[in-house]
């Protein structure tokens, strides 16, 4: 069994909620408020902004070569797919700056992304890559869940059709080889940083659909 087998194996009680939390439910279905997933798409872009960001952090204190060009190939990923669609979104439901501003990110948006940036801090490269990982990997598994069904909303269509992507696979399988190699590379404690870190990355992805699903707020 692969490092990465055994901490999703840890992580899936959380995973099997994202994947039939309501705001997932109710995507595929289509009656998902817009204003819903509007909260959703300016929230994420915050998280994505941080996301991609991280990926230039940890490649600096990165020893290795090739992983190094791994995080700054998966940054690219993302820049040239999830990114560049999500502008598009922004155009089609007409989110100007002033609206991203004003709203500003939330608490839960704040703390995941702060967990990722104190991994790093903490634990290091191969801690940092472990806890960036659930974002790839988990929302393929729930593009996964919701390719048979669809949704009949063109906007919510085209959100699922970015995971199961040739390029989006490709980008989880290198996360995955980058968290094997790195669980080899390292001592056990920082092991268990990693499946700790990948576990909380993992509680976090579920509380964001919560997130956006009662469009939290700070007060
Ligand atoms: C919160 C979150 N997790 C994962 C992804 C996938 O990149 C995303 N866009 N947002």
């Amino acid at each position: 069994m692969t490092f990465t087998d055994q901490i999703q194996e840890a992580a899936m009680p959380l995973w099997q909620r994202s994947f039939v939390h309501p705001f997932i439910q109710e995507l595929t279905q289509g009656t998902l408020p817009l204003s819903t997933f509007r909260y959703y798409l300016i929230q994420d872009y915050f998280y994505l902004k941080n996301f991609c960001d991280l990926h230039g952090k940890i490649a600096a204190q990165s020893q290795v070569e090739a992983e190094r060009n791994a995080l700054l190939a998966g940054e690219r990923t993302l820049n040239h797919g999830e990114v560049a669609i999500r502008q598009g979104m922004f155009k089609t439901l007409k989110i100007e700056k002033a609206e991203v501003n004003q709203l500003g990110i939330a608490p839960t948006c704040y703390n995941y992304v702060n967990h990722m940036r104190a991994a790093l801090s903490s634990g290091g490269p191969e801690v940092g890559i472990a806890a960036l990982l659930p974002c790839y990997w988990l929302y393929h598994a729930v593009g996964l869940h919701l390719q048979a069904h669809g949704s009949p909303v063109a906007l919510y269509q085209q959100w699922i059709d970015n995971y199961i992507d040739d390029d989006y696979v490709q980008a989880v399988n290198r996360m995955l080889d980058l968290v094997n190699q790195g669980a080899q590379r390292v001592d056990s404690t920082t092991r268990d940083q990693m499946a700790e870190a990948f576990i909380r990355s993992s509680a976090y992805e579920l509380q964001f659909w919560e997130m956006a699903y009662q469009k939290e707020q700070w007060n």
